[in-house]
């Protein structure tokens, strides 16, 4: 099985969309277009991507947050793309996850629980308080209860997200960067080999990955160093 990483494709152009999903594709599980890319060139980056990286998984990550109609919308707007992955967030309510969920007849709702550019101080200024974790658990919990087939939360909270939502459920970890990689805009963040250690099944890597030198070499030596399982 291909290296458990989703490569986040977050380019200025097509073009640079393109070549990195035809120089990290051959090494990593998925490849993730959000919305720098899908808001700029639409829904034929996503057939693009699938072209230039055949047989690869497609996460898209639109983060609907909305009333339920209008995600219930905007879901069969992009269901024919047939993303593996699509990504909406928790915090829109149960309802409103639910209703991403009947929308999207294959692939895996997946619920943003709190940004992992956040931290405990950022939440208190928006009333969440407390410890990042307590909310986190709270969003899971709603969101598959709701039906999402996966969760998005940071590597410091997967252990205790698995805890909560079982064996099941596919836990997606951003804010994960190698040793000695800048964090960036990125609050809570841990290495890829806690994140896996802590029970992740996805681990999503943008700049560590697209800002090197040479995208495919380090897509390649990410994902020899994190085989898959
Ligand atoms: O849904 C996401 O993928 C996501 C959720 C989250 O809480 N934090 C987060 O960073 N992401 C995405 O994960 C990617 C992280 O990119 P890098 O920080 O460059 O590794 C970006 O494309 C973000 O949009």
């Amino acid at each position: 099985m291909s290296a458990p990483i989703a490569v986040a494709l977050d380019a200025p152009d097509l073009g640079t969309t393109l070549r990195w999903a035809r120089a990290v594709g051959p090494h990593v599980r998925c490849l993730k277009v959000g919305l720098e890319t899908y808001l700029r060139d639409g829904a034929a980056s996503v057939s693009a991507v699938r072209e230039a990286a055949p047989g690869v998984e497609l996460f898209l990550d639109l983060k609907l947050h909305d009333i339920p109609n209008t995600v219930a919308g905007a879901t069969r707007s992009v269901a024919g793309l047939a993303p593996e992955y699509l990504t909406v967030h928790a915090a829109g309510g149960a309802a409103m996850v639910r209703a991403a969920v009947e929308a999207l007849p294959a692939g895996r709702v997946t619920a943003v629980t709190v940004l992992t550019s956040l931290a405990e101080s950022d939440l208190a200024q928006v009333g969440l308080a407390g410890p990042p974790l307590d909310a986190v658990r709270r969003l899971a919990v709603l969101a598959v209860g709701a039906g999402a087939g996966a969760l998005v939360c940071s590597p410091r909270e997967v252990a205790a997200v698995r805890a909560e939502v079982g064996p099941e459920v596919v836990l997606v970890t951003p804010g994960v960067r190698p040793a000695g990689s800048a964090a960036g805009d990125q609050a809570r963040v841990a290495t890829p080999e806690q994140a896996l250690a802590d029970g992740a099944d996805l681990l999503v890597v943008g700049r560590p990955v697209t800002g090197a030198p040479d995208p495919g070499e380090a897509a390649r030596a990410l994902a020899a160093a994190y085989p898959g399982r």
